[in-house]
């Protein structure tokens, strides 16, 4: 099993090739040498010798992705539980989980999201007021997108204004974004002996009052009291019969009265914060990630601007967001390199055999395609390693080129994930709930940001990608920036 599986020596036993992973000022300088060393799986050590599996095999990973096998790792579903509820979609199983998935899925539709295209072009102009305003000469995209982003979840999805939703409810949405923003070895060896005891224990651990225990039990809080008052006033609003303002939760409490439907209030409160956490600094980071790309390379700014100015030339409020070949190959390609999970660990529940794409070669010179998994293992997906797969993206796979999506050099196979065969927003029963509306919303951002201005990289450029809990744009420090010049041009 794992054991025999080749793979990268390990340089201690205490972190394993964990700090390799995860510890790096730059993610992917081990793992990428790896995935062209050892192949599409290969073993790596975890923390306390244990072995685990690095798997960027596609068929493998929506094996994974499919299989009720697989669960999230304990000290993930601790930390799940403790921020953003029991009742929330990402901790529903099996039936309860398809249930709620498909009640909440009309509210994410290709349709339903186009409706929100008024409060995107309004947030995404709020950020050019906030850049024209601006005489510093060069300044961090990162907090302006964050902003942007909460926003457009606050006046979207629960229909106000995010002023609304109480100051102590943002600032601690502001603290823990800054908190899983931060990686350390310390935190790596917690995780790896809090992933040793049982779940009933690890949970009862997320009471102890530790600094980020108690924000996220508050931010848990907060959701939960603003979820039930919008829940009240928008149902005290439909009894009057006044209109809604088309929001995504207005939508939900509607389907709640149709008779068979099985939503109930409570479910739709259960999603407040985990939609706030997984909707805010996901598009945000994509984004700030984008304009720096774009920043290192003035031509492709140039092309992707003609683009924007033809559009945008035909009919200001009608641009055909989807038929603009550039901006949405750049999309891909964000999304292709800097996908804001680019690693996610399951654990098999059960004795599993997991089929592979691409056969590999044992310890022992034995050729497998398939591998047995044992009850407890642990599998990494490797998101980013398969997203980099020469066979797939073509041989400068390491390389961000948006135009490999319109010059046939990105392999046309079958579906892995649900947008144009990536892995950023998963695959199968849980995959992202929110892609559309993601993709929507980082169209309308960049056609405005990148209509109206050019971005350069400052003289002391420096930027980084870093892993914690998601990707992120870092400066020599370390911490989240985007520091860009900006220059008005329309
Ligand atoms: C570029 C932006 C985004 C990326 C890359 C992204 C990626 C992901 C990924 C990888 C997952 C699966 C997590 C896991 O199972 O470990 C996920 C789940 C989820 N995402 Fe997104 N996401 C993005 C934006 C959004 C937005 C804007 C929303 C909502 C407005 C959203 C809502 C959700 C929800 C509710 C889930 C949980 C689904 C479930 O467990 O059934 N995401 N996302």
């Amino acid at each position: 099993s794992i054991r025999n599986i080749a793979g990268p020596p390990s340089p201690s036993w205490i972190f394993g090739n964990m700090l390799q992973l995860l510890l790096l000022p730059r993610y992917g300088e081990y793992e990428f040498e790896w995935s062209k060393v050892y192949g599409s799986v290969y073993r790596i050590k975890g923390c306390l010798g244990q072995n685990r599996l690095m798997v960027s095999d596609p068929v493998a990973i929506q094996y994974i992705l499919n299989n009720p096998s697989f669960h999230v790792s304990p000290t993930i579903q601790a930390g799940m539980l403790l921020g953003v509820g029991p009742r929330s979609v990402v901790l529903r199983n099996g039936n309860d989980h398809r249930r709620l998935r498909a009640s909440l899925n009309p509210a994410f539709t290709a349709t339903a999201v186009r409706q929100y295209k008024p409060v995107f072009v309004k947030l995404a102009r709020s950020i050019t007021e906030q850049l024209n305003s601006c005489v510093a000469p060069s300044i961090d995209m990162c907090p302006l997108l964050s902003d942007a982003t909460l926003k457009s979840i606050s006046e979207v999805v629960f229909g106000c204004p995010v002023e609304d939703l109480g100051a102590d409810f943002v600032e601690h949405n502001t603290r823990i974004v800054h908190l899983t923003s931060s990686q350390s070895a310390a935190q790596i060896l917690f995780d790896a002996l809090a992933g040793r005891l049982p779940q009933w224990l690890l949970n009862r651990l997320t009471y102890l009052p530790t600094k980020t225990f108690n924000a996220l039990r508050a931010q848990l809080h907060f959701a939960n009291r603003e979820g039930w008052r919008l829940v009240r006033e928008k149902t005290e609003a439909a009894n009057l019969g006044l209109e809604t303002n088309g929001d995504l939760y207005s939508v939900l409490l509607n389907s709640t009265r149709s008779e068979n439907s099985s939503l109930r209030e409570e479910d739709i409160v259960g999603q407040t914060s985990v939609i706030m956490i997984a909707g805010q600094d996901t598009t945000a980071n994509t984004l700030a990630f984008g304009l720096i790309e774009l920043a290192k390379n003035p031509q492709l700014q140039d092309s992707l601007r003609a683009e924007i100015h033809a559009a945008l030339g035909t009919d200001h409020d009608n641009i055909p967001y989807d038929s603009m070949p550039m901006l949405n190959a750049f999309i891909k390609e964000l999304l292709r390199m800097y996908p804001a999970e680019p690693l996610t660990e399951r654990v098999a529940s059960e004795d599993v055999v997991l089929p592979l794409a691409e056969s590999i070669a044992t310890t022992a010179g034995e050729q497998m395609n398939q591998i047995h998994i044992r009850k407890g293992e642990i599998l990494m997906l490797a998101i980013a390693s398969y997203q980099r797969m020469a066979s797939r993206w073509g041989n400068d796979a390491d390389k961000f080129r948006p135009t490999r999506w319109l010059d046939g050099t990105v392999h046309r196979g079958e579906a892995v994930g649900p947008y144009a065969n990536l892995l950023a927003f998963h695959g199968g029963a849980r995959t992202c709930l929110g892609w559309r509306f993601a993709v929507f919303e980082m169209q309308v951002f960049l056609c405005e940001l990148v209509g109206r201005f050019s971005f350069s990289l400052p003289m002391d450029h420096f930027a980084e990608v870093r892993i914690a809990n998601t990707l992120l744009p870092t400066d020599a420090q370390g911490g989240k920036r985007a520091l860009l010049c900006v220059k008005h041009i329309l």
